[in-house]
């Protein structure tokens, strides 16, 4: 079986990643990750779906404090805006558009959300050959109401070919697709120990996991029965191979 590597390396900083992948950010209408500087400094294209611009212009320079807001926001300008825009500012979008972010309206589509409407582009926007590359990095995608939370991590299934990792303050997740074993390189500075592997959507018949305190052994996980939360990584490396696709999450260090 054909091995996916993973790796968190976005939460360092730039200097200390070396790996080929590209990444695209996604800011949501949430409050701002306090490392979303890193992961925008890291990533290629940053897309703002509808209100998350508001964050980018509100909130960007409270993480700045002792610099010029009107610097921090010419600093952090999203290539794109996109969405139903029922939520982003007319000030905001004016202050974007006279510095050349691109504004795209779907409010015609009300039937996928605006983090779908943002995957889609940057898939759209993507060459193929690069697409394996290609890693989307969402921050503001968990904690407020539940209904696009679920959303959000309905997303990660909608787009599952794609890596995407959703991310809020307190951890990170990302889909682990059955078809693959899966090594994930835990980097210990930033992420970790508390992990989980949840799998929704449909029962796993069969997981098998190294590298964990509570490592499973052909275990069967269900809702309503086993569901691996509150784990602990005890090492470096974590393997997990599972006969359905699961969510892996893990928590990210203060
Ligand atoms: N409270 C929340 N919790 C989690 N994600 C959120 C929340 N609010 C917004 N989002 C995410 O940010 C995206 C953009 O949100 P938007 O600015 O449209 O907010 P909204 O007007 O509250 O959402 P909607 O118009 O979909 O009801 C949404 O598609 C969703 O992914
Ligand atoms: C079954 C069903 N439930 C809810 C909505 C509403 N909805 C889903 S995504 C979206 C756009 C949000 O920016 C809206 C309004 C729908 N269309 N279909």
């Amino acid at each position: 079986m054909e091995v996916m590597t993973h790796s968190s390396t976005f939460l360092l900083p730039r200097n200390h990643h070396s790996s080929s992948v590209t990444y695209a950010l996604v800011v949501l209408n949430r409050p701002l990750p306090r490392f979303t500087p890193l992961l925008w400094n890291h990533a290629k294209v940053k897309v703002c779906a509808d209100g998350g611009a508001n964050r980018v212009f509100d909130e960007m320079p409270l993480l700045f404090p002792s610099d010029d807001a009107l610097d921090v926001r010419q600093r952090y300008k999203p290539d794109i805006i996109k969405g139903d825009m029922d939520s982003v500012r007319t000030e905001v979008l004016d202050f974007y558009t006279n510095l050349g972010t691109k504004v795209v309206d779907e409010s015609h589509d009300q039937d996928t959300t605006d983090l779908h409407k943002c995957v889609a582009y940057i898939r759209d926007l993507t060459p193929n050959l690069d697409k394996s590359n290609l890693c989307i990095l969402v921050a503001g995608a968990l904690g407020g109401r539940f209904d696009h939370e679920a959303g959000n991590m309905n997303v990660l299934y909608r787009f599952s070919t794609m890596r995407l990792i959703l991310l809020s303050d307190d951890c990170l997740i990302y889909l682990l697709p059955s078809t693959h074993l899966h090594e994930i390189y835990i980097q210990s500075s930033v992420e970790g120990p508390h992990c989980g592997l949840i799998p929704i959507g449909m029962p796993s018949v069969s997981t098998t996991t190294t590298g964990l305190q509570w490592d499973l052994n052909n275990t069967e996980m269900r809702f309503g029965d086993v569901v691996s939360t509150s784990n602990l990584v005890r090492g470096e490396k974590v393997t997990v191979q599972s006969s359905s696709d699961l969510l892996w999450t893990i928590s990210i260090k203060v």
